[in-house]
C-alpha cells in the first residue's frame, strides 16, 4: 500500500503534490518521488526516505510545471534499499509517460519475461511498477500507432492493460504533452478517489489528500474504471474491465488508511468504531468486564476501536502508551530486526496505569506479533497485575499478495497456532480476537454496494481468483531475502512452536 497522488492544473503544482505526499506518507515510509510536466518536459526528484528528507528548496525548485504525480512507497515487490525502484517510474515511447502504482501484481514475473521475448521490452528493476508501466506503454503504442492521441485510445490501451495484468493496482500516469490517467484493478482492491478545487483536478489515494489540500471529494473511481484529465483539466472517463466488481482490501480499514478518510464509501473512523462494538460482544464471553480495570490502546491505529470497546463495557480508557511521535509506523518498516528496535523507540509506558491493575490492551491487528508480545512485557515490566490483550481484526493467517508486505505464512504469529498458542507466544494471561464474519459485517454494513471485501489474509480467499500455493511461493522467493545488506539487525523473530499448517 503505496500513496499515490495526480494532479492536473492552472498553476505550479509542485508544493500542492509535495502537501499531498506528506498527507500520505502513513502508507509509505521507504520512498518518495514526484514528476511534474512543463512544456511536454518531465522534472523528477525521487529518493529513499520520507517525503521530508526526499525534497529540499533546490529539489523542489526543479520541479516546474501545471501538472504532475507523486507516490510515498512501501515495498512489496522488490526491496526496500534500491534507490532504483523508488518511484515514479519513465518510459520515453510512446510519447513519453511516468507512472505510480499502488498495488502489487502477481504475474510480474511471466509479465517481465513476456515483455523481453515478444515486446523486446527492457525492464531494469525487480519492481512490478515498471513492469506494469512497460506493459502500458505498448499497449498505448499499439492503439495510437501514427495517429494523434485520443482519449479513446488511452481507455482501449487500459482495456488491454487489464486482460494482460493481474494483482492489484491503483495507477496514476502522465503522458507528456497529453494530460494525467488514473485507473484502478476489475476488483478495486486498492483505493482511488478524485476531487476538484478550481482550476485543479487530483486524484489520490485516499480522500484526506484531496480535504487536506483543499479540494472538495467528487468521487471514487470505480474498480476498472480509467479516468482520463487532459491538461485543459476536462475529465473523461470509461470503464475498461469486462466484469467489474468492488471488493475492497478489509486491512485499509483495519489498519492501512487513515481514520479521516473515507473510501469506497466507508469511513474508515466508523469502521474502526464498529469494530470496537463487535470485539465488545467477543471479549464479554472471555473476560468478565469486572475483571479489567482499566482499557489501554496500542496507539496509534487502535485508538477508534479501543474507545469504543471501552464505552460498551463501561470499563475506564485511559492512555497507557506514550507514542514518540518522530518514529514511524513499525508494521510498514523494512525487515523484522528494525520493525522489533523500533517498538521500544516508539512506545513507552505510563507506569502509574499499570500497576496493580488488571489492563486490557487493545489492539487494531495482530500480524507478526512484533508489537504485542513487546508491549505485553511492558505492561508486565510497569506491574500490571493481569495484561489481557484483543485485537480488532481476526488473527492473520495467510499471506498477502495483494500490496501489504506479508508475503510468508510462516512469519505471521498465528498460522499454524491456535489462539491458545498465539497466547503463549505472546505472553500475555487472555487474548481475544474478533472474527472474521464480525469483521466484513461490521464494515460492510457501512456500505451496501460493496461486492465484498480482500479478506484474503484472514481467510486465505484470493478475490482475483487466480492465486494459488505455487503463486505464493513464487511471490515468497522474490521478496525473501530483500532485507538491506548494510542493515545492522535483520534476524527474523523467533517464534517457538510454530507448526506448518
Ligand atoms: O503484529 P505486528 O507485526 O507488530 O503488526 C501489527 C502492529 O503494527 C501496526 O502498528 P504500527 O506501529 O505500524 O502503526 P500505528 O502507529 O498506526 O499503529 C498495527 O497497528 C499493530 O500495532
Ligand atoms: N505497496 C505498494 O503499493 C507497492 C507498489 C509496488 N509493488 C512496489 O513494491 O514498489
Ligand atoms: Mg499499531
Amino acid at each position: 500500500m503505496c500513496g499515490i497522488v495526480g494532479v492536473v492544473s492552472n498553476a505550479p503544482v509542485n508544493q500542492l503534490i509535495y502537501d499531498a505526499l506528506l498527507l500520505l506518507q502513513h502508507r509509505g515510509q521507504d520512498a518518495a518521488g514526484i514528476v511534474t510536466q512543463q512544456e511536454r518536459k518531465f522534472f523528477m526528484h525521487k529518493a529513499k526516505g520520507m517525503v521530508r528528507d526526499v525534497f529540499r528548496t533546490r529539489n523542489m525548485r526543479g520541479l516546474p510545471g501545471d501538472a504532475g504525480l507523486g507516490q510515498v512507497r512501501y515495498p512489496t515487490a522488490g526491496n526496500a534499499y534500491s534507490e532504483e525502484e523508488a518511484q515514479p517510474f519513465y518510459v520515453n515511447a510512446p510519447y513519453g509517460i511516468v507512472l505510480v502504482h499502488n498495488g502489487n501484481l502477481t504475474n510480474a514475473q511471466a509479465l517481465k519475461a513476456e515483455l523481453f521475448s515478444s515486446d523486446h521490452r527492457h525492464i531494469n528493476t525487480e519492481s512490478d511498477s515498471e513492469t506494469l508501466l512497460n506493459v502500458f506503454a505498448h499497449e498505448l503504442e499499439k492503439t495510437t500507432r501514427g495517429a494523434q492521441l485520443q482519449p479513446d485510445d488511452v481507455f482501449k490501451a487500459v482495456s488491454a492493460v487489464h486482460r494482460r495484468i493481474r494483482g492489484s493496482y491503483a495507477v496514476i500516469a502522465m503522458i507528456a504533452g497529453h494530460g494525467v490517467l488514473a485507473f484502478r484493478d476489475p476488483f478495486g482492491i486498492r483505493p482511488l478517489s478524485m476531487g476538484r478545487k478550481d482550476g485543479t483536478v487530483m486524484v489520490a489515494s485516499e480522500s484526506v489528500t484531496l480535504e487536506g489540500t483543499g479540494h472538495v471529494f467528487d468521487r471514487h473511481v470505480a474498480p476498472g474504471e480509467a479516468v482520463f484529465i487532459d491538461l485543459q483539466g476536462n475529465v473523461h472517463a470509461q470503464q475498461c474491465a469486462e466484469n467489474p466488481k468492488l471488493y475492497p482490501c478489509i486491512f485499509e480499514y483495519v489498519y492501512l488508511a487513515r481514520p479521516d478518510s473515507v473510501l469506497d464509501g466507508i469511513s474508515v473512523y466508523q469502521a474502526r468504531l464498529n469494530l470496537g462494538e463487535t470485539l465488545a460482544k467477543r471479549v464479554v464471553s472471555t473476560v468478565p468486564p469486572s475483571e479489567i480495570d482499566v482499557i489501554i490502546p496500542i496507539p496509534e491505529s487502535s485508538r477508534p476501536s479501543a474507545t469504543q470497546l471501552a464505552h460498551l463495557l463501561g470499563v475506564p480508557y485511559r492512555e497507557g502508551f506514550v507514542k514518540n511521535r518522530y518514529v514511524g509506523r513499525t508494521f510498514i518498516m523494512p525487515g523484522q530486526g528494525v520493525r522489533k528496535k523500533s517498538v521500544r523507540q516508539k512506545l513507552n509506558v505510563i507506569a502509574s496505569e499499570f500497576k496493580g491493575r488488571n489492563v486490557l490492551l487493545v489492539d487494531d491487528s495482530i500480524v507478526r506479533g512484533t508489537t504485542s508480545r513487546e508491549i505485553v512485557q511492558m505492561a508486565r515490566d510497569a506491574g500490571a497485575k493481569k495484561v489481557y490483550l484483543a485485537s480488532a481484526a481476526p488473527p492473520v493467517r495467510f499471506p498477502n499478495v495483494y500490496g501489504i508486505d506479508m508475503p510468508t505464512s510462516s512469519e505471521l504469529v498465528a498460522y499454524g497456532r491456535t489462539v491458545e498458542e498465539v497466547r503463549e507466544v505472546i505472553g500475555c494471561d487472555a487474548l481475544i480476537y474478533q472474527d472474521v464474519e464480525g469483521m466484513k459485517r461490521a464494515i460492510g454494513s457501512l456500505n451496501p454496494n460493496l461486492d465484498g471485501f480482500d479478506a484474503s489474509c484472514f481467510d486465505g480467499v484470493y478475490v482475483t481468483g487466480d492465486i494459488n500455493a505455487e503463486d505464493i511461493a513464487r511471490i515468497n522467493e522474490a521478496r525473501i531475502g530483500q532485507e538491506d545488506p548494510l542493515e545492522e539487525d535483520t534476524s527474523r523473530l523467533a517464534l517457538p512452536n510454530a507448526q506448518e499448517a
